[in-house]
């Protein structure tokens, strides 16, 4: 699914209308959906509050309160901003509501109103007014139930921040495509539900305004997955190599090498050094081990040309022996994790060096605390939201990077973007994240291209979350991993 911002939604509207489609008829299909989804969660409300604010958000809210007053319910209305002021199809709204507003400063909400939040959507420009943050803070201690017109009013469209106190809803309905702020935090915590209705925008006036945005879904990267044929034998389902740290490290590694195995990949060796084969060997059955100690062996066994795909990074350790097998591994598939690029700490550009001689093939997966160590300034950069970091960060490292947390955001050099929102909040447990890597490193090694293989890798994690359920360790996700022929 392909998301909008803001902007886009606007430039469509525009099209719309340029191409004779009539903005009020758009405005009414809105507003009477608003209706229909508050009359259709809400059957025995007592009262219908409706917020309404300055723009055609408002505009969506004094529609919908027009077929709410129709269905028979008890309707309120109060207005932000000052109503002399109202232009085109938000005036004509108003115009035609039967029920007439009062100031937003008179509304005292109580815990049983159902409150339709139309202040502000996709035109947020600026910090909330102090007097709508105060009332925000009112609906929130009064546990009104609110559902939201397009965004949570306070909630950007472009990058899911709060710019102030924002809404709380229990359900949002936006129209035609989603934005990126209803899947990145705190706006997603902010929608609840999500609903997506078609007003009724031709599909080519959007395919024409979108960029390369989208939701992390199957329908993304399926076409890539790895099918198992007849005619396969383990060769052909590539040879994962996972780089362990020494004695007493090994269990990261062990982690992402046995995920790697159950993601499909023919075969998978646990590259160690000499002191830590025992502990790894009475660990493994169906991976394998290699000694590998330093640089000069690494090389001997790259010559295998069967090798098709490398983790270096869960528990190998920090330092110049990371920097060295990185350098070496340039130009192959390679998931760069945990102390893999906190190694490059002090010297990312070391890294990126290396990496722009090559075409893309690495995947680096950062959680934010690495992130800011590869990229410090773009973490620091409060004019970017967590997409537009993400995009800086594999244009300047040539990578593909996979920024993980609750909203993991998938990009790659090429500008392509995925929002990640199948993740239930148990994975965030000890090892998850070197799973996570398996997983990818296993897919890369099965010939997906980097950026599907990243994306598919975080949906499979996700999806190996909710199977394997609240309380899981890391060891039980390799279970949940779903089944690639049922995936839709
Ligand atoms: N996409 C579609 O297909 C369709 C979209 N539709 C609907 O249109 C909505 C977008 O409408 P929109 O562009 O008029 O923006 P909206 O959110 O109402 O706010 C703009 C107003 O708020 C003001 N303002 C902004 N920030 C402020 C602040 N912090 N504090 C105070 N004021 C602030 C701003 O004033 P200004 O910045 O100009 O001073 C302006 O007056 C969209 O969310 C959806 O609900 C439907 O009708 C059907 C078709
Ligand atoms: N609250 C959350 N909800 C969903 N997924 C989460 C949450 N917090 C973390 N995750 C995911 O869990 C994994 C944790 O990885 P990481 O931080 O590297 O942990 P570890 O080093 O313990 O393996 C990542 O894939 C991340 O996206
Ligand atoms: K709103």
């Amino acid at each position: 699914m392909q998301l909008l911002t803001p902007e886009q939604m606007g430039q469509a509207d525009q099209m719309a209308a340029a191409s004779g489609i009539d903005s009020h008829r758009l405005m009414m299909k809105a507003g009477e959906a608003v209706s229909a989804a508050v009359l259709r969660r809400f059957p025995a409300a007592v009262r219908m509050v409706v917020l309404c604010g300055p723009g055609n958000n408002g505009g969506d809210g004094y529609i919908a309160a027009k077929a709410l007053f129709e269905a028979g319910c008890n309707v309120s209305i109060y207005h932000f901003g000052d109503l002399a002021n109202l232009k085109g199809d938000v005036a004509q709204a108003f115009n035609a509501c039967p029920v007439k507003p009062q100031p937003l400063a008179a509304y005292a909400p109580k815990a049983n109103d159902v409150v339709v939040d139309a202040l502000f959507g996709a035109g947020l420009t600026r910090s909330l007014d102090p007097a709508v943050q105060s009332l925000i803070l009112n609906l929130r201690k009064a546990g009104s139930n609110v559902v939201a017109v397009d965004l949570p009013s306070g909630i950007s469209g472009g990058t899911g921040a709060a710019l102030g106190t924002a809404v709380t809803a229990s359900h949002t309905i936006t129209f035609m495509r989603p934005k990126p702020g209803h899947f990145l935090l705190p706006g997603r915590e902010h929608c609840g539900t999500l609903e997506t209705f078609d007003i009724g925008i031709p599909q080519r006036i959007l395919t024409s305004v979108a960029g390369n945005t989208y939701l992390n879904e199957p329908s993304l990267w399926k076409a890539h997955l790895p099918a198992t044929s007849i005619q396969s034998h383990k060769f052909k389902r590539g040879h994962l190599t996972v780089f362990s740290g020494g004695h007493g490290t090994t269990g990261a590694a062990r982690l992402s090498a046995t995920a790697g195995l159950k993601a499909g990949a023919g075969l998978v060796t646990l590259a160690t050094p000499s002191n830590a084969c025992t502990e790894a060997t009475a660990h493994l059955t169906a991976i394998m081990l290699r000694e590998i100690n330093n640089v000069r062996e690494l090389s001997h066994w790259l010559e295998d040309k069967r090798l098709s795909a490398f983790v270096l990074g869960p528990g190998f350790g920090i330092g110049e022996k990371a920097r060295d097998y990185t350098n070496l591994l340039a130009g192959n598939p390679v998931v760069l994790d945990a102390d893999g690029i906190t190694s490059f700490a002090e010297s990312p550009d070391r890294l990126f060096y290396s990496l722009s001689k090559h075409p893309t093939t690495f995947v680096l997966t950062p959680h934010e605390g690495e992130f800011a160590r590869l990229f410090p300034d773009i973490h620091s950069d409060k004019s970017l939201g967590k997409l537009e970091k993400a995009r800086a960060a594999a244009s300047r490292s040539n990578a593909v990077v996979l920024y993980k947390g609750a909203d993991t955001v998938i990009t790659a050099p090429d500008g392509r973007a995925a929002i990640n929102a199948n993740a239930p909040p148990w994975l965030a447990t000890a090892g998850s994240g070197d799973v996570l890597s398996g997983i990818i490193g296993s897919l890369l090694a099965q010939e997906m291209p980097p950026f599907e293989a990243a994306c598919a890798g975080a949906w499979l994690h996700g999806a190996a979350g909710q199977n394997a359920g609240e309380g899981l360790s890391a060891e039980d996700l390799p279970n949940g991993l779903p089944k690639y022929s049922q995936i839709s």
